[in-house]
């Protein structure tokens, strides 16, 4: 752990725990040297030499004195160490989250970096303050004593020396028991954090269908991870403590055995006797911390598997792209090694082209966005963006020529006006007024009380889907990238809001290029060029004329959407 702290921390930090280090074994000695006064103070008192024990009990209550000191010097260093490693943490877990594949994010990864923000950063913050110089106490004032003992009464020292691994080994099975209950523990509690925050967000969806389910579960197994820590603790903390008692109890009866049978004077052998007492002290000390140790060893674990997780290489001279064309060459692509997801995917869609994406659900078709934004990288073959391999862009640049807008687009808490401002904070009120008429969210002001100033909560959660599609609509336009990437809402909008989205896109669409996942017969209709995808293949391509000939999947599709339509015109009427 020691080694880990050292890794993470930067230069002055690295130096601030080296040196706490140091004065928390000078510390131990002290307290070590503090103990071994005893054998000579007690030798002086039992030979009734008075002047020797005035000596020996300064040099005792100096010993104990100086500890004390350094003791408390150390506490304040270790609290300032402890703060500059926590705002340590924060920042690189900040920096690492700007770096790291913007993919890993949707893995349901909100849980785990909530919990390294507040407990986990805790946890590993607070190490070295209060857990750190107990561990070095244990092997350091131990060691002064054997070394001591060794030399005034070499059977005792011994003893000490031969007794010392029992309990280090039983060390050692706590932490491989404390290893197994741990993860299982934090596995169930991050589960569990999720399903919290599932349960707090989808209120709504939870009334209609029930299912607190899901929750229970999850707080059950959470309870039971909880149980088994509890109990793996104790039950691997037994045999801690048993081995040093074993140790303690030896060495008395050694020196008992000694003292009968004339070895060594009364009062160094007592002395020894006090000895070997403070000698299992500190180890004892170390067991009751030695949980939250290995917390805090877990904790920076998972910190380093975050900060670790490699960002997408980046181009040391970011290439410059052309014209903004989107082209996929034999493209292999799988979330996970198992799967491939994307098969030999290869297609182009021309500068101020629109293509529409459409295929059954699972097909692949967001995952298509989701690469030409850079999520991820492909596994094999080549993405390229202005006849550039995205790889050659750079992500920043890749992605300020990108706008993108999804099917459940976020809004943050803060007014429309932000919302849309987001996108160029630098914009003027004349441009916001521009995209705010042609998305089509003048119609959304005129209605609310505060019109653009109005707040939108949390997601955008006080405004309708179709409605907060317009706003993410805008605030592509104020973007003004070269290439949109739309994921169609595919939940039915009321007829208004649909024409109201429809008009929004189409402004969107204009001199762009842009590839669109798309659900509406409109938009496929007037695509310059449509994919059919299914199982990760492009199956038919062309435009809707041809694609219609061909009475296949797209045929299908386009049937299936007039029914629904029909259907929508009949229940309106
Ligand atoms: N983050 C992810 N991790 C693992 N698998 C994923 C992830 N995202 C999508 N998938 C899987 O990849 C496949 C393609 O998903 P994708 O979302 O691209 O399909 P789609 O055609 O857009 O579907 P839909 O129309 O339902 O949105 C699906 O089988 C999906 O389960």
């Amino acid at each position: 752990m020691i080694r880990s702290l050292f890794a993470l921390l930067d230069p002055p930090g690295r130096r601030r725990l080296r040196a706490l280090l140091i004065r928390v074994g000078a510390a131990a000695v002290l307290q070590g040297l503090a103990g071994c006064t005893l054998i000579p103070l007690l030798g002086a008192l039992f030979s009734d030499d008075r002047d020797a024990v005035w000596t020996w009990a300064a040099a005792l209550a100096g010993l104990v004195l100086a500890h004390h000191a350094v003791l408390l010097r150390n506490h304040r260093h270790a609290g300032e160490l402890s703060s500059a490693l926590l705002r340590l943490l924060h920042t690189r877990l900040g920096e690492a989250l700007t770096r790291i594949p913007l993919g890993w994010f949707a893995e349901g990864r909100a849980a785990t970096v909530n919990r390294l923000v507040t407990k986990t950063a805790l946890d590993v913050a607070t190490a070295p303050a209060h857990l750190v110089a107990p561990v070095v106490a244990a092997v350091v004032t131990p060691a002064t004593i054997v070394v001591v003992t060794l030399a005034v009464q070499w059977q005792v020292g011994l003893a000490l020396l031969l007794g010392a691994p029992l309990p280090l080994l039983a060390y050692r099975l706590y932490l491989r028991v404390i290893e197994r209950v741990e993860s299982t523990w934090e596995a169930g509690t991050n589960r569990a954090s999720e399903r919290v925050l599932e349960y707090a967000r989808q209120q709504p969806v939870l009334r209609a269908y029930g299912g607190g389910a899901p929750l229970d579960r999850a707080l059950t197994e959470q309870d039971a991870g909880a149980r088994s820590m509890v109990l793996g603790n104790s039950a691997a903390t037994a045999p801690l403590f048993l081995a040093l008692q074993a140790v303690l109890t030896a060495v008395l009866a050694l020196t008992v055995m000694l003292a009968l049978g004339g070895e060594g004077d009364i009062g160094m052998l007592i002395a020894v006797m006090v000895l070997a007492v403070r000698f299992v002290e500190p180890l004892t000390a170390v067991a009751e911390v030695a949980g939250g140790l290995r917390i805090a060893a877990v904790g920076l674990r998972r910190f380093r598997e975050v900060l670790d997780t490699p960002p997408l290489p980046e181009p040391d001279r970011p290439a410059a792209p052309g014209p903004p064309s989107v082209e996929f060459r034999e493209v292999d692509f799988g979330y996970t090694r198992d799967r491939t997801v994307l098969r030999a995917l290869s297609f182009r869609a021309e500068p101020g082209t629109l293509t529409a994406l459409v295929g059954p659900s699972g097909a692949g078709k967001s995952t298509v966005l989701s690469l030409i934004a850079r999520f991820h990288d492909a596994d094999s073959g080549t993405v390229l963006v202005g006849d550039r391999d995205v790889r050659e862009l750079g992500t920043e640049r890749l992605l300020s020529h990108i706008a993108l807008v999804s099917q459940h687009p976020y809004l943050f808490e803060e007014s429309i006006a932000e919302n849309i401002l987001r996108a160029r904070p630098g914009a003027g009120p004349d441009e916001l007024d521009r995209v705010v008429r042609l998305a089509r969210v003048d119609e959304i002001a005129a209605r609310l009380p505060d019109g653009l100033g109005t707040r939108v909560g949390e997601g955008g959660a006080t405004l309708s889907g179709g409605e907060r599609q317009r706003v993410s609509i805008a605030r592509a336009l104020l973007k003004d990238a070269p290439i949109v990437l739309l994921d169609e809402v595919t939940s039915s909008l009321d007829a208004v809001n649909e024409r109201l989205v429809q008009q929004a896109v189409t402004r969107l669409a204009a001199d762009r290029t842009v590839l669109v996942v798309a659900h509406r017969l409109e938009t496929v209709e007037n695509a310059d060029h449509i994919l059919v995808l299914d199982g990760g293949r492009i199956t038919e391509s062309g435009s809707h004329e041809e694609l219609l000939r061909l009475d296949g999947v797209y045929s299908r599709f386009v049937d299936c959407r007039r029914q629904a339509a029909a259907w929508r015109l009949t229940s309106a009427g």
